[in-house]
């Protein structure tokens, strides 16, 4: 049985993006905490956070962690903020190999920018927020992580194509036939 490999980082980093192509050519299945609260409320990201507050999210997520993170083979994508609660960095940490997205925050800034579905990036100076969140998040990243990769400047299949290495190295995808992303 293939371990679950689960994406964590910041907003921006790629975790959807690169979790959907991971998982096809893996052979796998794709899940995404944030559309999988999404589906369970019927509201988005944003709503949620209006009538709950992020303390309300944060309670869904974890269940949500809870929940997938007892499967077997997939590939997740985790929301941003997961690594926060303790609780999901154990299950996390123990249920699959952890590959931790990396970007700088000008980078995440230049991905995440064009779109209003992050609430915490509502602000007057989201540039500044991402900084911040990076820097008191980067130890919760690095912390459950078994594998580092810096996206840089890289297009999503070189990233993929990178993952897809050390994961092989690592023994997640042993014995499992991919074929390699053009
Ligand atoms: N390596 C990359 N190079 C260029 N653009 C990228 C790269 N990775 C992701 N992007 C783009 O950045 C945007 C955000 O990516 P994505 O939604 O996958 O991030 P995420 O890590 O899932 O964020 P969140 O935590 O908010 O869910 C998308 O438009 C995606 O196409
Ligand atoms: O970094 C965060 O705290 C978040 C990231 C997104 O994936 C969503 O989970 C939500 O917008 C919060
Ligand atoms: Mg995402």
């Amino acid at each position: 049985m293939a371990r679950n490999i689960f994406l964590v980082g910041p907003m921006g980093a790629g975790k959807t993006t690169l979790g959907r192509c991971l998982a096809k050519t893996l052979g796998r299945k794709f899940y995404d905490s944030d559309r999988e609260i999404e589906c369970r409320t019927g509201v988005s990201i944003p709503v949620i956070f209006e009538i709950e507050g992020e303390a309300g999210f944060r309670q869904r997520e974890s269940k949500v962690i809870a929940e997938l993170t007892q499967l077997n083979n997939i590939i997740l994508a985790t929301g941003g903020g997961v690594v926060l609660a303790l609780e999901n960095r154990q299950k996390i940490a123990q249920r699959g190999t952890v590959v931790y997205l990396y970007a700088s925050p000008e980078q995440l800034y230049r991905r995440t920018a064009h779109d209003n579905s992050r609430p915490l990036l509502q602000t007057e100076n989201p540039l500044e927020r991402l900084k911040r969140l990076l820097k008191e998040r980067d130890p919760l990243y690095r912390e459950v992580a078994d594998i580092t990769i810096k996206t840089g400047e890289r297009p999503i299949k070189a990233v993929a194509n990178e993952v897809l290495r050390q994961l092989k190295r690592y023994g997640n995808v042993h014995g499992q036939k991919f074929s390699a992303i053009r």
